[in-house]
């Protein structure tokens, strides 16, 4: 290593110790999207991002997702994926397999790339702990030709109704790394699907986390020129959505942020799963790394 390149090292760790200062004991909740998964070096490094924000004392949660993975499997089945209003329709058998891919076989192995590092990662969902309930969603859309609201109905998806925390603090003052798979109960005895977002958002908003990091494919939220916007305020988001400016799968991402922060969450960012160390770039730098939204 040159004289250069190790001041440059000797630079960027200085800089983040009063970063480190300053979420240590504070609860970061980490989206990570099926977009983001299946390279498996960046794999690894989200993996050590995770380990190295509990090593600095941090309360890192990673809730994910895995909706093309549950495509996949659909497709393998031979099983048609049809989404209304951006979420899955869920019959009986779809809310199968979505536990199977996200519960099993996604949820373990984040657990196993966190435990490589030499950290404890521990997988769960919704049902554990009496953690999560839901309900079945509530969701209307409006048919932009008629402009007339119709009440959806998507089977097995579900709103989140409460949080229980018990679970989630006990986990926070002890060695494990909570991951969780957006499946959760209702009191009616069913199994519910839910867009992992959505659960993202109500977990970190349960525990009034300092920070929401939304993992997705793109580098946050994108002005109209394709250009980072690097903050923005909940009102400012508000009228990108009403300009057109964000569109598709990012309108409900970016309505997720803004009811995080109303239920007291310190700030969202949206970042770019697909980058490298993403999490500690936006953690520990000056900079950040994604579009940070702000009340
Ligand atoms: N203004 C915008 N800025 C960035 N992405 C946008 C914007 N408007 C729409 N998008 C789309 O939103 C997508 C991210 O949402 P989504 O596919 O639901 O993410 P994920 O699967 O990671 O949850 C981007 O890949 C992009 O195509
Ligand atoms: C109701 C609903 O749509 N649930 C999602 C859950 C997974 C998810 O949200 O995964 P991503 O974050 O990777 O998109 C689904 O079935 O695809």
């Amino acid at each position: 290593m040159s004289a250069s390149e190790s001041e440059i090292q000797a630079r960027l760790l200085t800089q983040a110790l009063p970063y480190m200062q300053r979420y240590e004991n504070k609860t970061i909740v980490v989206k990570y999207g099926g977009h983001a998964m299946g390279n498996p070096e960046l794999g690894r490094a989200f993996a050590s991002d995770i380990a190295l924000l509990k090593q600095s004392g941090v309360n890192p949660i990673v809730v994910h997702g895995g909706g093309p993975q549950i495509g996949a499997m659909l497709t393998k089945m031979g099983i048609e994926s049809k989404f209304e209003g951006g979420l899955r329709v869920t019959d009986e058998k779809t809310v199968e397999i979505v536990e199977m891919v996200l519960a099993g076989s996604i949820n373990k192995e984040i657990v196993a790339l966190i435990n490589q590092t030499g950290e404890w990662a521990i997988g769960l969902c919704g049902k554990d702990g009496n953690m999560v309930f839901a309900e079945k969603a509530k969701k209307t859309i409006r048919d932009p030709d008629s402009n007339i609201e119709r009440v959806l109905d998507l089977g097995f998806v579900g709103d989140v109704v409460e949080v229980d925390r018990t679970l989630i603090d006990l986990l926070a003052r002890s060695e494990m790394i909570p991951v969780i798979a957006p499946v959760a109960p209702g009191r009616d005895g069913h199994t519910y699907n839910i867009n992992a977002d959505t659960f993202a958002g109500a977990i970190a908003g349960a525990l009034n986390a300092t920070r929401l990091l939304f993992l997705t494919d793109v580098p946050g939220v994108l002005s109209k020129q394709g250009e980072l916007i690097k903050e923005l305020s909940v009102a400012q988001a508000r009228a990108l959505i009403a300009d057109g400016t964000i569109s598709g799968g990012m309108i409900p991402k970016v309505e997720t942020c803004i009811d995080a922060i109303k239920a007291g969450v310190q700030g969202v960012v949206i970042l770019n799963g697909k980058t490298a160390h993403s999490v500690l770039l936006e953690i520990f730098t000056e900079h950040g790394a994604g579009t940070l939204i702000v009340p």
